[in-house]
């Protein structure tokens, strides 16, 4: 099974570091501005599960960041939505994009939308400004679910999002591919460490 998973969220909120995290278990601290899909696959269940995972910069923009917008919710048959804690207005982006996907896309039941929200930067909590009940309290009342994690101090629990969004996708409907049309920013891991020549690990 192959599935297109998106994460989206404000400037610097840590969408790559969660997704290199999950890729290759580490923090690498900074990330440039790479825009990728990346592949991955794990089992679940006896079955191997692909997941194309797109992750892009944030666009200052915000024409870029509109159409950008388009494109991901449609080519995505799931979603994770980053904020960081220490953010309010990263907190209320997140908001906005669930009602954006919800109205863009049409689930067989919306209940089942597969989006997952994440507050990251958990490791940060002396300069929390989100509450962790509002980030609950948000996946409440949108039918998503929710994980409160730091990509810098824990790869278990960055497996658990992606995990639980699969799981989660499992419940709903999951659409067949269609062509992609972004070969071009296609890269592979190794195109992250290549450019950070100086990182250590
Ligand atoms: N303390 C802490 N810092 C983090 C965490 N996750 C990411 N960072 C830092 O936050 C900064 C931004 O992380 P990125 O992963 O590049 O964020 P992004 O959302 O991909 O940012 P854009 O590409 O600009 O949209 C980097 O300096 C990371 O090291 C975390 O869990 N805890």
């Amino acid at each position: 099974m192959d599935v297109n998973i998106v994460v989206m969220g404000t400037e610097s909120v840590g969408k790559s570091a969660l997704t290199v995290r999950l890729l290759t278990r580490r923090f690498i601290g900074e990330y440039g501005d790479i825009e990728s899909i990346y592949s991955h696959s794990f089992m679940v269940d006896g079955r191997e599960i692909t997941l194309n995972i797109w992750d892009s910069p944030y666009s200052e923009n915000s024409s870029v960041e509109t159409s950008m917008l388009e494109k991901k919710v449609q080519w995505a048959d799931g979603y994770i939505l980053v904020y960081s804690i220490c953010d309010r207005a990263s907190f209320n982006t997140v908001s906005r994009l669930i009602q954006t996907i919800k109205s863009t896309k049409d689930y067989l039941n919306a209940e089942k939308v597969p989006i997952v929200i994440v507050g990251n930067k958990r490791d940060l909590h002396h300069r929390r400004t989100v509450q962790s009940e509002e980030g609950r309290l948000l996946a409440l009342n949108t039918d998503c679910h929710f994980y409160e994690v730091s990509a810098a101090e824990n790869y278990h629990s960055v497996l658990m999002v992606f995990h639980g969004l699969v799981d989660r996708m499992k419940d709903g409907k999951l659409t067949a591919k269609r062509p992609l049309g972004f070969r071009g920013i296609v890269k592979s891991m190794s195109a992250v460490f290549a450019r950070r020549r100086t990182d250590s690990f």
